[in-house]
């Protein structure tokens, strides 16, 4: 019984760790996964170009999938994933390594389960996993389902889901270190809630760039670095910027016809581009 299964990446808008509610969008970033039944209780993980990354939440998430389906009779699995979504960024790849591994076992299962809730067994899969501290179903959502999505983490609900506008690429600028969820101070985060909150509103009210600008600049200051690479993004050109998820990396939107004028100021290194993907 072999399955696959697909999901995308995602930017931060709202970070949830701080009120339990967050927001974020699309990128068409992408993981693919292909998970392979057996009955032994046995699983095998190959992250493709990552050998040395916990294989738990590729696991989990299988497991997670089997309990809902005792009657199949399979026990393990043999678990391959391919990204181009940097790990340990802000840049979602648990998210979407968990929803794709999530698709490709119902694939093998022949079921079909329901975005929302594959975002739901993620979220479950990633706090048992230690790589997440809400069960990020912001996140969850913003990469299966694309367009920008409003999430409340603490119940699993889909608040709202709207079109992020046209004419913008993302430019994720890349820093060389990783931010794991064991060493972010969530309640530094937490002390920030009515700044962050605020930001929410703003983001919900359709002021999405100065949400982004204001959350990245509250994670920032529980992480303990400078906003400066979103206030640089911004004198070159940018129409938003702010560090995404828990860090480091920071997504900056750029309005398409100042791409290569943008990218001449402010540098072409550590540098990835992707397109905001809206979905259906
Ligand atoms: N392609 C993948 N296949 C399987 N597991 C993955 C894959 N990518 C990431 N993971 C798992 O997710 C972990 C990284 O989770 P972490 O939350 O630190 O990063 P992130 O999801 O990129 O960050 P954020 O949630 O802030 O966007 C890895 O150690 C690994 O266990
Ligand atoms: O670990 C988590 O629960 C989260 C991590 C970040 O990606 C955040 O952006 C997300 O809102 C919540």
């Amino acid at each position: 019984m072999i399955g696959k299964g697909m999901s995308y990446g995602a930017l931060s808008v709202i970070n949830a760790v701080s009120t339990g509610k967050g927001a974020a969008f699309g990128i068409d970033l992408k993981t693919e996964a292909t998970v392979q039944l057996i009955s032994e209780p046995e699983f095998t993980v190959e992250i493709d170009g990552h050998p040395t990354e916990s294989v738990s939440l590729a696991r989990f998430s299988v497991e997670e999938v089997l309990q809902r389906y005792p009657n199949a009779g399979m026990n393990g699995a043999v678990i391959r994933t391919t990204s181009n979504i940097p790990i340990s960024q802000g840049l979602k790849s648990s998210s979407s390594a968990a929803n794709a591994i999530i698709s490709a076992t119902a694939a093998a299962l022949g079921v079909t389960i329901d975005p929302l809730e594959i975002g739901r067994i993620g979220a479950t899969a990633a706090i048992r996993a230690g790589v997440s501290i809400t069960g990020a179903f912001d996140d969850a959502c913003a990469c299966q389902l694309g367009g920008l999505v409003f999430t409340d983490n603490s119940n699993r609900e889909l608040l709202l889901r709207r079109p992020m506008p046209e004419g913008y690429t993302a430019v994720i600028h890349i820093p060389p270190f990783q931010i794991r969820k064991t060493t972010f101070p969530s309640e530094k985060m937490r002390e920030m809630r009515e700044m962050v909150a605020a930001a929410y509103d703003l983001a919900v009210e359709g002021d999405v760039f100065s949400a982004m600008y204001v959350n990245g600049r509250c994670t920032c200051e529980a992480i303990g670095i400078t906003p400066e690479t979103a206030d640089r993004a911004l004198s070159c050109g940018a129409a938003a910027a702010g560090l995404s998820g828990t860090g480091p990396a920071t997504g900056i939107l750029v309005p398409d016809e100042g791409l290569d004028e943008f990218l001449d100021r402010f540098g072409r290194e550590n540098v990835l581009l992707a397109n905001i993907r809206n979905g259906v």
